[in-house]
């Protein structure tokens, strides 16, 4: 069994606990009270690259990464360096989130949250948008692909962007079949968590051009977020790094700060 296999063996059993407790109607409910949904594409396309930064307690790969007591906290952080996204894990197990972090973030910052998990099922999709997400990762490798299309189209009806992940060519033609509108190319195989940041350059050049690219994992700084920009990106997603440094907010006006120069911008509209 891969390690994503056990990741989503591990999410289906909570998430079978949630739909014992809360109702898809309780969670319909709640949808529709929550702020309305914010335009996912719009904040990650423009002149600069922009910077999605990530709350990440732990993952599979390195385990504890950071405790992460005030998750709100950070997130203001990274919404005061610059951040066009907040991306939420809230997958429990492996990476140390819960829905509790998503409500704490969405509660204090005014722009676009993803959250970022293991979605198998619609009742997730509701659960994200209830809890005032505005956008969701969708994993080609998770996911059979009826059950992607499907989760595309229910994502978008109920106002969430989905952000479609990948790790190869052959997942992007998945994707743009399936009708993303965002497509993350993952540098960590999840498969076997080894990172290979040259995986972006190689796979990129298949996603069409309307399609926002993300370039996701194992950004350390300014210099690696400058190559991910010259192999396309329009985005980078950062985690680790920022939950392990020193000044987060400084750290992501850094990345911003190369997402804007001059340097990298031209082609871009
Ligand atoms: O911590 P990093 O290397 O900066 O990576 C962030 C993000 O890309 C990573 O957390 C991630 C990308 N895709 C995922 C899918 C599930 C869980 C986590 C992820």
């Amino acid at each position: 069994m891969s390690v994503l296999d056990e990741i989503i063996d591990g999410v289906r059993a909570d998430l079978a606990e949630r739909q014992a407790r809360v109702s898809l109607d309780e969670l319909k409910e709640r949808a529709q009270k929550a702020r309305p949904a914010m335009d996912g594409v719009a904040a990650l396309k423009g002149e600069s690259v922009t910077v999605i930064c990530e709350v990440k307690r732990s993952s599979p790969s390195k385990g504890a990464l950071a405790a992460i007591a005030d998750p709100a906290a950070l997130a203001a952080d990274y919404e005061a360096g610059g951040a066009a996204v907040i991306s939420v894990l809230t997958e429990q197990r492996r990476f140390g989130g819960s829905l509790a972090d998503l409500d704490a973030v969405r509660a204090r910052v005014d722009i676009p949250v993803l959250r970022k998990d293991f979605i198998v099922t619609a009742y997730q999709l509701w659960e994200a948008r209830a809890h005032g997400a505005d956008l969701a990762l969708l994993i080609v490798s998770a996911l059979e692909q009826p059950a992607l299309v499907s989760l595309i189209e229910r994502a978008e009806s109920i106002g969430l962007t989905p952000l479609v992940e990948v790790h190869d060519e052959e997942e992007v033609a998945r994707a743009v079949d399936a009708g993303a509108k965002i497509i993350g190319v993952n540098a960590r195989d999840l498969k076997t968590l080894e990172v290979d940041r040259g995986n972006f350059a190689r796979v990129a050049p298949e996603i069409p051009d309307h399609i926002v690219k993300i370039a996701e994992s194992g950004v350390r700084g300014p210099h690696d977020l400058i190559a991910y920009a010259n192999d396309g990106a329009d985005a980078v997603l950062v985690g680790e790094s920022l939950v392990t440094g020193k000044d987060p907010r400084t750290a992501v006006a850094d990345l911003v700060a190369a997402g804007s120069h001059p340097a990298i911008r031209h082609g871009r509209s």
